[in-house]
């Protein structure tokens, strides 16, 4: 496999002597996307701030690739509701942006029409697509989006969903998604990852949603909503999730439970 984009070993982190990440090891590799998913407050904004490089690591080792571009999307962004700023000027704030780049990020999100618009009279989809086209300026390697579709409706998920799919196959970047949504999130990932503070459990959304720790988190209901979920896929995953090369054997990890 090539070199990931990040990788995290043993990652700790503790608040006030409460632990919010316990022993978390993942990989993240160029092309794919990843979602996270977990319960509130079981760590997923942390983790995210973690491989931002916003929070320091307590213990454990976090790489990035050398000048690794990263595109992130925040959760919310708090604008003044009297702050006179246009989607334009918005955008404009992205260090070296250019005029045109902004109009060809915001045609690939589909929100050129809000161009002018007070970025606090948009609709709640609209403002996710111009953070997202906000992401793109920066010609991510890696996109981190959390949680991308929060406050639009199912149909604008399903959109928004396709349209982080096309973003990846159009520039080959990463995506790591964080995502309340356990249904529609599953027809635009490759991996998901359980956290629970700890990770639970990890791997392509059909297995996630078998695996017990998943069920004890989210439900039977939960887990059976993704097991009708099929995924399109013109490869195979092994139990971790990686893409299998039909000419070599899996190698298991340390912590391989399977056969
Ligand atoms: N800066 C902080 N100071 C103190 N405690 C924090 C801080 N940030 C997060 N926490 C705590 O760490 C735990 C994990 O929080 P985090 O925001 O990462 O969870 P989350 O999975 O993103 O939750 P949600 O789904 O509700 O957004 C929570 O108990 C939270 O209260």
């Amino acid at each position: 496999m090539s070199q990931p984009l990040i990788r995290l070993e043993h990652g700790c982190v503790s608040f006030a002597g409460q632990p919010a990440l316990e022993d978390v090891s993942l990989e993240l590799q160029q092309g794919e996307i990843v979602t996270l998913v977990g319960p509130n407050g079981s760590g997923k904004t942390t983790l995210v701030r973690v491989l931002l490089g916003l929070l320091p690591l307590d213990s454990g080792t976090l790489w990035r690739t050398p000048r690794l571009r990263i595109g992130y999307m925040p959760q919310k962004l708090a604008v003044h509701a009297t702050l006179p700023l246009t989607v334009k000027r918005f955008l404009q704030l992205v260090p070296g942006v250019k005029a045109a780049e902004i109009k060809t990020a915001l045609q690939e999100t589909g929100a050129l029409k809000v161009y002018h618009s007070p970025l606090q009279r948009i609709s709640g989809g609209e403002l996710q697509r111009v953070l997202l086209a906000r992401a793109l300026l920066r010609k991510p390697q890696l996109l981190v989006l959390d949680e991308p579709v929060q406050g639009v409706d199912v149909n604008g998920q399903l959109e928004l969903y396709n349209l982080i799919g096309r973003l990846r196959e159009r520039y080959g970047c990463g995506v790591l998604m964080v995502s309340h949504d356990l249904h529609l999130v599953m027809r635009a990932t490759d991996r998901v990852l359980c956290l629970n503070r700890h990770l639970c459990c990890s791997g392509q959304p059909e297995q996630v949603s078998h695996h017990p720790a998943f069920v004890a988190l989210f439900g039977d209901q939960a887990a059976r909503d993704l097991a009708v979920y099929h995924h399109a896929h013109d490869h195979q995953h092994d139990l971790h999730g990686c893409v299998l090369d039909d000419s070599k054997p899996h190698d298991h990890g340390p912590d391989c439970t399977h056969a």
